[in-house]
């Protein structure tokens, strides 16, 4: 028996792994993959990953085959600070505009696609490109970045530049948060290795309560070595992100799905989420 991890390698997913004992998860036959959101969606679809982080949106896409793991997501209310529409002309100027999205992401993409073409009326070209700001620019009036690239193009943007935070957009049209990444576990792994996938749920539980409690610290010291900025900046990040995932934030995270299914991103309308209920499970985190 053994499961695949999937690791989303962006920090923001790291209050779910810093405090993992991936040595006595390792034992357990656990294997970490870690790699870009919409790799990680693809992966779980063909089979090859079994649970972890996976783009919100990649769920509905896949609802039948997977179930959602209980008070895990990153999710925001308001402003995520590392999703934004990049811009070299004002929003009011952006319909009509050509933009370039991130290949790693597939919530972000229909959550800007939605902010843009439902709330606004706006009618605009997309084009997917490798996630590049000054390559994704040449070509293109704006450009749509997640994660650590944005973070890093934020900090580094053009003089003249215009950076519009997603979360924040979303927040001020509906009032609700905003999730971008679920866990999820496939229901065969549920069914073929149940113990082993309650384990694996109650350590990403544990360093996140972990993370939490400690405030993000000495994570945040490790991050300002490995990704630059600071310490505040990664402070705020962190603090401001929530990573629960119960009745407020699926209900915001529905609303998303009805209008990506009302648009026609969605072959299927999602009106209920398959959230595992964890607490029939006795096994205990690796940690
Ligand atoms: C908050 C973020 O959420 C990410 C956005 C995702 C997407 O757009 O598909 C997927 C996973 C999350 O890590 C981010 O990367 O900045």
């Amino acid at each position: 028996m053994s499961l695949v991890i999937g690791e989303i390698s962006y920090t923001n997913i790291l209050p779910f792994f810093y405090h993992l004992d991936r040595d006595a998860l390792k034992e357990k036959q656990c294997h970490f993959v870690p790699q870009v959101p919409s790799q990680l969606n693809e992966g779980m679809a063909a089979g090859r990953i079994d649970i972890g982080g996976i783009s919100s949106f990649a769920y509905a896409a896949n609802a039948s085959a997977y179930t959602l793991l209980p008070n895990l997501s990153v999710t925001s209310y308001g402003k995520v600070n590392s999703i934004f529409l990049f811009s070299k002309v004002p929003m009011q100027e952006i319909n009509g505009k050509n933009i370039a999205l991130t290949s790693s992401s597939a919530s972000s993409v229909h959550l800007l696609k939605i902010i843009l073409q439902h709330f606004y009326s706006f009618e605009n070209k997309y084009t997917t490109m490798e996630p590049d700001l000054l390559a994704m620019l040449q070509a293109n009036d704006a450009c749509m970045l997640i994660g650590d690239d944005a973070i890093r193009s934020k900090r580094e943007l053009p003089d003249g530049m215009y950076a519009y935070d997603l979360g924040q957009l979303w927040y001020e049209q509906t009032g609700l948060p905003m999730t971008y990444a679920v866990f999820a576990v496939r229901n065969q792994a549920i069914a073929e290795q149940t113990e082993l996938v309650g384990t694996v749920y109650h350590s990403f539980l544990k360093s996140k309560q972990l993370s939490e409690s400690r405030e993000y610290q000495p994570m945040v010291a490790d991050i300002v070595k490995t990704h630059g900025g600071e310490k505040l900046f990664w402070d705020e990040y962190f603090n401001q992100l929530c990573n629960d995932f119960g009745a407020a934030e699926q209900k915001g995270l529905l609303y998303f799905y009805s209008l990506a299914y009302k648009m026609g991103f969605l072959p299927e309308s999602i009106t209920e989420l398959n959230v595992w209920d964890s607490v029939s499970v006795q096994a205990k985190a690796c940690q």
